[in-house]
């Protein structure tokens, strides 16, 4: 009989019988597979953790005991065994996000999907407990290999070595992947810990064989056990963690789910801080996943679940357009160097790499030290491109402002997945950067509103080589080219509608310049004189678009960004400055975070459609100015 139907909380779980777990694991895999293939998500990541999280519920008492998921894409199963069954709707408005949410359940605590932040919630949850009189709550915290690349996760481990006494549980997630194999000296540490597996073994041998054959028998066990030690500092230095005074269980084989067991149970058991190191196969149990050599199936759209193929082929998009055109400028200019963290082929550097591979760096998870190395590739003479999801960058702004920009350092910054990403929910929205990097003295921000524009902006870019410049584009498919009819100074006059003293001005910030066409047509429709511009570079605001906006009656500035900061509000406050008394309207996102859903329904629900930016302008326009 099925077992997962029965489990509807961890007490579930904990009650079966270790016989029955591997059933349980199995029916995990086929329901992960089954589900996430119709819905798309992170497929690779949660095959990997099926036994750790059966495991991790066994052991640990949540909600009483805090059990923490660092990023959080693998924290389905989780889900599941926390009573959450129906993924039909998975990433999807209503649906079950793909990481952990507090809304769904008591069992979840960290929402936010930028990695490496796992162990300091840990921490601190850790001092919590002590300080209110809970030390004896446990707190486990999920982290893999490749956010343990991200510095925080070194900032947290100093902390939690100095607290001896609290009960905490790091379960490194080994999978040897981030996206692509994890790079690094500590991966390569990692990997020196995973080949004591076999002295494990022999030593496991040893103490079944040779304790049981007499005194001799025990001796030889005992030089055994002495030379593992011996063994395992020369192949395996176990330095690292114990060292920083953290114990160190493992490794242990992360898909025998009673080695987990035993492990996670000593650990608790110690009463300390102590590392369980788990070795994982992303995508296991699933043969298209496990024979992905990009990245073991880490996020699918929705799939065939025989194949693994793709439903709908990926369109040729933004990525692609400056995947393109980094190798035809690679090839122009030696000086040119790509840095990513740790996503490679989702930011489009895979092309550069196959032609330059000497000039591309994947440091890991690892934003903050991209954009200071940066600045020391740009101090020796190269022209770095950091290749990020824009919303990435925010932990790396202070490397912007004071290693880049103070030393005007010929950076540039290539942020994809800028604006409403949608189905990653609030912190996948690459919303912040126009409002963050706008306080940055002398860099420059083009917002590209096609493939054409997108090549100029980064052949422009690159020429920089005193001061930060910035790309930042939308996830998905490339709209229609939207060549420009005019031109105003530097700004594209997309569309120029004559009609009555009702004059606006419609600025599209990026993308958003096809919205502003639109909206310039349906004013016009309703007879109001209505011009349409790009300014495409929009970090300084050009002088030429407080001009334009002097020569209208009101001006409406469209951006997929936080209103708060954000173009719209620079462009008002540098007419102020120069006494154009035209009203500016910013129209972007609100401050606040996004629930997931799809990028349509966000669009929708914020106003920001043509139609919807269209009727309020009208509306203002048509209320008499008190
Ligand atoms: C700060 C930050 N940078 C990049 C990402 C994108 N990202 C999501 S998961 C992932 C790889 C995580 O690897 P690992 O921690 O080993 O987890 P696994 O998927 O292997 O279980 C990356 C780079 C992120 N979530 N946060
Ligand atoms: C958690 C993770 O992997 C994210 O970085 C996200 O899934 C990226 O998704 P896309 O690459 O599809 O935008
Ligand atoms: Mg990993």
């Amino acid at each position: 009989m099925a077992l997962l139907p029965g489990i509807s909380s961890p007490a579930d779980v904990r009650a079966l019988r270790p016989a029955q777990l591997e059933s349980l694991a199995t029916e995990i895999r086929a329901f992960l597979v089954d589900s996430v293939s119709r819905t798309g998500g992170h497929l690779g990541p949660n095959l990997g953790v099926v036994e750790l999280t059966i495991a991790l519920h066994r052991v640990f008492e949540s909600p009483r005991d805090t059990i923490v998921f660092d990023t959080g894409h693998q924290a389905y199963v989780h889900k599941l065994l926390t009573g959450r069954s129906d993924f039909s709707a998975l990433r999807q408005r209503g649906g079950l996000s793909g990481y952990p949410s507090r809304a769904e359940s008591e069992h979840d605590v960290v929402e936010n999907s930028h990695a490496s932040t796992g162990l300091s919630w840990a921490d601190g949850i850790a001092k919590a407990n002590e300080l209110r009189g809970a030390a004896d709550r446990h707190v486990a915290v999920v982290v893999g290999d490749g956010a343990l690349t991200g510095g925080m996760a070194w900032e947290a481990l100093n902390n939690i070595a100095a607290g001896q006494d609290r009960r905490l549980v790091i379960v490194v997630n080994d999978n040897q992947r981030s996206y692509a194999p994890t790079i690094g000296g500590l991966a390569a540490h990692l990997t020196t810990l995973r080949t004591t597996r076999s002295y494990e073994n022999v030593l496991a041998w040893g103490k079944r064989t040779l304790r049981r054959s007499g005194p001799p028998g025990r001796l030889a066990y005992e030089a055994l056990h002495g030379l593992k030690k011996g063994i395992k500092d020369v192949v395996a230095p176990q330095g690292m963690f114990e060292d920083l005074g953290l114990k160190y269980v493992g490794p242990v084989d992360g898909h025998d789910v009673r080695a987990v067991e035993g492990a996670l149970a000593r650990a608790k058991a110690f009463g300390g801080p102590v590392i369980v190191h788990v070795i994982t196969e992303k995508g296991r149990g699933y043969t298209p996943a496990e024979q992905d050599v990009s990245d073991r199936f880490h996020a699918v759209g929705v799939i065939h679940p025989e194949t693994g193929l793709p439903i709908a082929p990926s369109r040729f998009g933004w990525t692609s357009v400056f995947a393109d055109e980094m190798v035809r400028l690679g090839h122009r200019r030696p000086d040119l160097v790509a840095i990513t963290a740790a996503m490679l082929e989702p930011v489009g550097l895979a092309p550069f790499t196959s032609e330059f591979p000497s000039r591309v760096f994947d440091v890991g998870i690892a934003e903050q030290h991209a954009v200071a190395s940066a600045a020391g590739l740009a101090f020796g003479g190269m022209h770095p491109v950091v290749a990020v999801y824009a919303t990435f960058l925010n932990r790396a702004f202070d490397q912007v402002l004071m290693d880049v920009a103070l030393h005007k350092a010929g950076v540039t910054f290539v942020l994809d997945r800028a604006g409403i990403t949608g189905d990653d929910g609030a912190s996948h929205n690459g919303q912040w950067d126009m409002s963050l990097l706008r306080l940055v003295p002398g860099l420059r921000l083009a917002a590209p509103r096609d493939e054409d524009t997108l090549r100029a902006a980064l052949q422009a870019a690159v020429e920089v080589d005193d001061a930060p410049t910035v790309l930042r584009y939308p996830k998905g498919p490339l709209p229609p080219r939207l060549p420009a009819v005019d031109q105003l100074a530097e700004l594209d006059v997309l569309g120029r509608h004559d009609g009555d003293e009702r004059s606006v001005l419609v600025v599209g910030v990026g993308a958003m310049a096809h919205t502003a066409t639109r909206v310039a047509e349906l004013l016009a429709a309703e007879g109001c004189t209505a011009t349409a511009v790009d300014p495409r570079w929009v970090l300084p605001v050009p002088e030429s678009l407080v001009k334009a906006v002097g020569d209208h009656t009101c001006a409406v500035v469209i951006e997929d960004g936080v209103v708060e900061g954000g173009v719209g509000s620079m462009v008002a406050q540098h007419c102020a400055a120069a006494g154009v008394r035209t009203p500016v309207h910013p129209v972007g996102i609100p401050l606040r975070f996004l629930e997931h859903a799809s990028r349509a329904q966000l669009v929708e629900s914020l106003r920001l459609r043509a139609e919807d930016i269209a009727h309020d302008a009208l509306r203002r326009l048509d209320t008499p100015a008190h």
